[in-house]
């Protein structure tokens, strides 16, 4: 039952069309319950016109026979045209109320989802969910009502053979209980591995070239087997299930069909009934036995769709953990001035999924238009404490402030505005230069683009490109190198100006040449701006204000670079390991 209310919870947008929908309901029923007449006008041409050898009183139901044809045909081309519009629209809507829900989720909560559950709910269940509303939910409200219509009308043709019917029933609905307990779970196991599927495919597409140069094919493709194996197996155990429901839905019309026959053959021999009526009766249960048959497919059909709903839900219900102190996200918040004082008060921080602290009694403090380089040794916690600022996660205790208020005081996208982020994986989306620069600060003009790539020196490898700002890159586009992305996404974090910068190793895939001029040019140009860059090379270090060292989640020494190489010896440590580069300077 709560399974079934997952869909029940879609019905605020069926209200909002419920006359159009509930049309299609009629003509859906239209279409199925007027094909219950004929068999009533085949009994009266036995007993009539036939019996009476008459054929002048043949036409009148001969014509009505066909009347009914066209009305049916009339009734299910007319629910198709209308459901095809409004279903199509609800498939849109949801899908665009998950995409824009996982727009707001935190990263915590999407590391917790493999993406390919997130792709198969969105587009696979999505899909699902039309097809059901526009077919099987309409067929599965009228048909039972077909049923129960056409064993009236048995009933009235003679009692005998609407109790026949409703004897056959019984066993009918007490394999609709068992089958659909089994059912439900094989779907959900189905289209769970349907994801997993999902995700095997894109890291495989993701990672090909890491496949190829391994030559990793044969692991890859033996793992995509063992899934599709598994798949396959839950696939074979839903059509067993649905062979023994389509058996008996098939099975008992036929029995009852038997037994009409039987029963009312010794009717017709013992006086109680006519031929006619017996031929009615048959011709009943076989036009019966066509939405009694359907009730195997729209079963199971509905059972995959109160899956699709509840893996829909699921997402839907999750929380949000990040958001403004009032519990929402306000997408336009009014902008105020700041000074861009960064402070981090004894913070600590441990990852959603774990019980370890990555970052223990952190206290920092940033000056506005300081910047502070982070160093640290791999894993000490550089990307996580940088991660803290623009809350892509949350503190556990403590507190980061910017201007003295809590970042959790402010509203998330004034946060967002303030604060701009350049990670050393840098992710461009398939759209032009100009557009990806612009993520960082919309609406921006041309020259502030053009003076966002001259900071990251990244200007004169767009002019080179085909089509300069208007070059399409990304996954559709033209393949830029790894330093030459890595541009594009710092001048996205530098355009715009912002108040404070927090630079995650922004420079790591570009020589040190490159990279010594872009860390002056951003002290030339973004004088103003805050800044907490991550480095690993002396080059960097030096030109900062001041440095911390991280070590093991604590900060142990802060000072600038010259101080630090005197007294911190974790500090000469990790610049010893790019010594070499620097002598090769
Ligand atoms: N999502 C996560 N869940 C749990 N632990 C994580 C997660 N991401 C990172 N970690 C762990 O947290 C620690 C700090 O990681 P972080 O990425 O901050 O290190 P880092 O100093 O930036 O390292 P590097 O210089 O290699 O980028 C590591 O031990 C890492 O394995």
């Amino acid at each position: 039952m709560t399974a079934v209310r997952s869909l029940l919870r879609f019905w605020p947008d069926i209200r909002r069309k419920l006359h159009v929908y509930l049309t299609i309901i009629a003509l859906t029923f239209a279409a199925n319950a007027i094909s219950l007449l004929v068999p009533a006008l085949m009994g009266r041409i036995v007993d009539g016109p036939i019996a009476e050898q008459d054929l002048s009183a043949l036409w009148l139901p001969i014509a009505a026979v066909l009347g009914i044809g066209v009305v049916e045909a009339v009734a299910l081309w007319g629910r198709r045209m209308i459901a095809a519009k409004v279903v199509s629209q609800w498939e849109i809507t949801w899908r665009a109320r998950i995409y824009d829900r996982l727009q707001y989720l935190s990263i915590g909560v999407h590391g917790s989802w493999e993406s390919g559950q997130l792709l198969s709910r969105a587009i696979n269940d999505m899909t699902q969910l039309r097809r059901f509303f526009a077919f099987g939910a309409p067929f599965i409200v009228s048909t039972p009502f077909v049923i129960v219509t056409g064993i009236i009308v048995l009933t009235v043709m003679e009692p005998a053979f609407g109790l026949i019917a409703v004897l056959m029933a019984i066993p009918m609905l007490a394999g609709v209980i068992v089958f659909n307990a089994r059912y439900q779970r094989e779907s959900r196991a189905s289209q769970d591995t349907m994801g997993v599927i999902s995700t095997q495919v894109e890291e495989s597409v993701q990672g090909i070239r890491v496949i190829k140069a391994f030559g990793r094919a044969p692991w890859v493709t033996e793992r995509f087997e063992a899934i599709s194996a598994h798949l396959r197996a839950i696939e074979v155990r839903k059509a067993y299930l649905d062979s023994w429901m389509w058996a008996g839905t098939m099975t008992l019309p036929r029995l009852a069909m038997a037994a009409v026959i039987a029963v009312g053959s010794w009717g017709v021999l013992a006086g109680w009934t006519t031929v006619g009526t017996v031929i009615a009766g048959v011709t009943l249960v076989m036009v019966l036995r066509i939405p009694v048959e359907m009730l195997g497919f729209l079963l199971s059909d509905a059972i995959m769709s109160v899956t699709a709903a509840a893996r829909y839900w699921e997402v839907m219900d999750t929380a949000f953990d990040i958001t403004d102190a009032d519990g929402g996200i306000d997408d336009a918040p009014p902008s105020r001035a700041f000074t861009g004082v960064l402070e981090f008060d004894d913070v600590a921080f441990g990852f959603p999924d774990t019980d370890l602290l990555t970052l223990r009694g952190v206290s920092l403090r940033v000056a506005p238009g300081e910047t502070l380089a982070l160093v640290g040794a791999t894993g000490s916690g550089k990307t996580a404490l940088a991660s803290l600022v623009p809350r892509l996660y949350d503190v556990s205790s403590g507190a980061i402030r910017i201007d003295g208020t809590d970042i959790r005081e402010l509203p998330l996208n004034e946060l967002r505005r303030l604060v701009s982020v350049s990670f050393e994986e840098p992710i461009l989306f398939s759209a032009t230069v100009a557009d990806n620069v612009r993520m960082g600060s919309p609406g921006a003009g041309e020259a502030e683009v053009w003076e966002a790539l001259e900071i990251a020196r990244a200007a004169d490898f767009v002019r080179a490109l085909p089509a300069g700002l208007d070059t399409e890159v990304g996954e559709q586009g033209l393949s830029l190198s790894g330093g030459q992305r890595q541009r594009l996404a710092l001048a996205r974090a530098v355009i715009g100006r912002p108040r404070l910068l927090v630079l995650d190793d922004p420079l790591s895939a570009v020589d040190v040449d490159t990279e010594e001029r872009v860390q002056r040019a951003l002290r030339e140009v973004l004088h103003a701006s805050t800044t907490l860059i991550i480095a690993h090379r002396p080059s960097t270090t030096a030109l900062a204000d001041r440095v911390a060292v991280l070590d093991d989640g604590r900060i142990v020494a802060t000072g600038t670079h010259e101080e630090l190489l005197r007294t911190s010896r974790t500090y000469r440590d990790l610049m010893g390991a790019s010594a070499p580069e620097e002598v090769r300077r």
